[in-house]
């Protein structure tokens, strides 16, 4: 049952209590509560997803956050690789989480990724041969909303069909997406063509899969909190509700792990109130909020915590360090055609009835129903690159890639407004394997003060190599015969940056994140000095509190980080399962 109000609730005793009901969080209410016999409390700081246009219309995405009311509204520290800036960092403020605003995109990331988590958590179940089940409890695999015959857009043994989570194929056709097929076919060596980059190998440029249901976005407050779930008896989700501390268990026997069995959490942010775990606490909260969430309670690094005079229960130095982030940088080209996205944002008359369309019909139709990409590729530098003679490759492996291209049919600039008038095309180049770390620390022992969030964007000279190389290389590839005639030339903010040096200005002056941050608190092996989870996630040194959500996968992997996340909380509903035997 879904529970606007702390009034409603039956009770404050359960057998489980989710803290964010978000992509990692809604995987586990769903699983635990398969078995009736087990009571499952979702707390959600954020409000509902029902009946949000931005969220539910793929390609109104970008318009769910930032500065709305399903966001977080957060902002990061001064970014010394984006010449200062302070971007604003999107997080859903949602039922649903990040996968109710976010770009729905569906990649997993390579088997590299999967085997070297195997090796760095000391647990081969993390490898990738060893996911294949969990990804395919995840992937309901559904034909496109136009109904296309797909053959030769994804590779159908790779797919799960009868999972919980919706995956599509584009189901609308844009202008561009014969002409970058065309142009992986004549720059097949350096762009090669990736028939689905969702099979372990993600190099090269294929099309996106994304996580749509017949035109809308299927996100984890759908999909695992849709209505064939949510209204189970023994599940009770509850929104508005803001943990704001974990508590340890007053009666439990001094013993060498703190036993943890308590949450209070905030009504709206005001009045306070415990909620009792008789088995265990889940963090779910995301890379910003459980290590937020850890060193309010006293989890973290002991002399961080003392000087904000926080008690310390566990000392675990590696809470809110290890983040590693994707940088993004968007090149936008000017072009010749008029049936691209501009087109339908530039006129609100166009879009209106667009919406109206897409209101009509079921499957929804039109060209409001996939998101901002339709094709998106994963690429390495070259072996002989020179910048390996100074930096070891951080890549996760052959079948890896160093930065991305993204491809939109229309001007896409995070954190800058579109001009009022013409038609683009924009190649996003992003840093994928990124040598810098990043952190989230305590700013207040405010619970309802945001976190200092520093992703580190750019901060590193590898990092800034390898976006000045993915531009170049988003520049050739547009130099393609496909393109001829349909570009015209790159816009302005980047039309004269030809040098290294301006190129890599021209990054620092808009570069922004993609929005990927994982790491925060990270998985190590067992008895590992460093790392603030097992690898069976829970915490270290403490009982009943486990964390399940992007911020315990170690590196950021070859993907937009929401199949990742599916993947890990399917894994976890499995440990905790095994380990209460239900
Ligand atoms: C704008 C945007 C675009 C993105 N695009 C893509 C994409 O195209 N494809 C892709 O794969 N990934 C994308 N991502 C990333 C992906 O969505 C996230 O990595 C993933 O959803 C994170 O899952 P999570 O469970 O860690 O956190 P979330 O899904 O964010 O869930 C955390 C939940 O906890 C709640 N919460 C937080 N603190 C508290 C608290 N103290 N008490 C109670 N509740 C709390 C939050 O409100 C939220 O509901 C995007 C992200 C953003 C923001």
């Amino acid at each position: 049952a879904l529970y606007e109000s702390v009034s409603q609730l039956p009770g404050f005793a359960y057998d489980f209590v989710v803290v964010g009901g978000g992509t990692g969080g809604a995987v586990i209410a769903n699983r635990l509560t398969e078995n009736p016999s087990i009571s499952v409390l979702v707390l959600e700081a954020g409000v509902s997803n029902q009946g949000a246009t931005n969220i539910e219309v793929p390609l109104l995405a970008p318009f769910a956050s930032p500065q709305t009311a399903y966001d977080w509204n957060y902002t990061v520290v001064p970014q010394p690789g984006l010449d200062g800036r302070t971007p604003a960092y999107p997080r859903g403020f949602v039922l649903g989480g990040s996968s109710s605003t976010n770009y729905l995109t569906y990649t997993r990331g390579s088997r590299d990724d999967y085997d070297r988590y195997a090796a760095i958590s000391g647990d081969e179940g993390w490898s990738w041969d060893a996911l294949q089940p969990y990804i395919k409890r995840n992937e309901r695999f559904t034909p496109p909303a136009d109904g296309h015959n797909t053959t030769g857009q994804f590779l159908p043994s790779a797919h799960g069909y009868s999972g919980i989570n919706a995956v599509t194929l584009p189901g609308y056709p844009t202008a561009i997406d014969h002409l970058v097929v065309n142009a992986t076919q004549e720059f097949g060596d350096e762009f090669p063509f990736n028939l689905d980059m969702n099979a372990g190998d993600v190099v090269g440029i294929g099309w996106t899969q994304e996580t749509i249901l017949n035109g809308a976005r299927s996100s984890a407050a759908t999909s695992y909190l849709g209505d064939s779930f949510i209204h189970r008896p023994n599940l009770h989700v509850l929104l508005h509700a803001h943990a704001t501390q974990v508590f340890p268990d007053a009666n439990a026997k001094s013993g060498k792990q703190i036993a943890f069995n308590t949450v209070e959490f905030a009504e709206n942010r005001q009045t306070r109130y415990n909620v009792t775990a008789k088995k265990e606490i889940v963090l779910s909260a995301g890379s910003f909020n459980t290590p937020q969430l850890l060193m309010l309670s006293g989890i973290g690094n002991k002399t961080a915590l003392a000087s904000l005079g926080i008690p310390t229960l566990l000392d675990l130095p590696s809470v809110g360090q290890n983040m590693s982030d994707h940088p993004l940088v968007a090149n936008p080209f000017v072009v010749s055609g008029t049936q691209t996205s501009d087109s339908i944002f530039e006129n609100s008359t166009r879009l209106a009835a667009d919406i109206q369309a897409w209101n009509s019909s079921y499957p929804h139709e039109g060209p409001l129903v996939d998101g901002l990409t339709t094709l998106l590729g994963w690429l390495r530098l070259p072996e002989n690159d020179p910048i390996f003679e100074t930096y070891p490759d951080p890549s996760a492996g052959p079948h890896s890639s160093h930065y991305e291209l993204i491809f939109a049919n229309g001007f896409a600039m995070p954190g800058s407004a579109s001009p009022s008038t013409g038609n683009y095309m924009t190649i996003f180049s992003n840093v994928i394997s990124p040598i810098a770390r990043g952190s989230v620390t305590l700013n207040s022992t405010d619970p309802f003060t945001q976190p200092l969030i520093d992703p580190a964007l750019l901060a590193h000279p590898f990092d800034t190599y390898v976006v000045v190389s993915a531009i170049k290389a988003a520049r050739r590839f547009a130099t393609a015969s496909a393109f001829k005639g349909y570009i015209t030339g790159p816009y302005e903010a980047w039309a004269n940056a030809t040098t290294d040096d301006e190129i890599a200005e021209y990054a620092r002056s808009t570069g922004n994140s993609v929005w990927h941050a994982v790491g925060t608190a990270c998985m190590s092996p067992k008895g590992a000095e460093w790392g603030v989870v097992d690898p069976d996630l829970k915490i270290k040194g403490a009982q009943g509190l486990r964390v399940v959500d992007a911020s315990v996968i170690p590196i950021v992997p070859n993907a937009h980080t929401q199949a990742p996340v599916y993947i890990f909380a399917e894994r976890a509903a499995d440990f905790i399962k095994k380990s209460w035997k239900i």
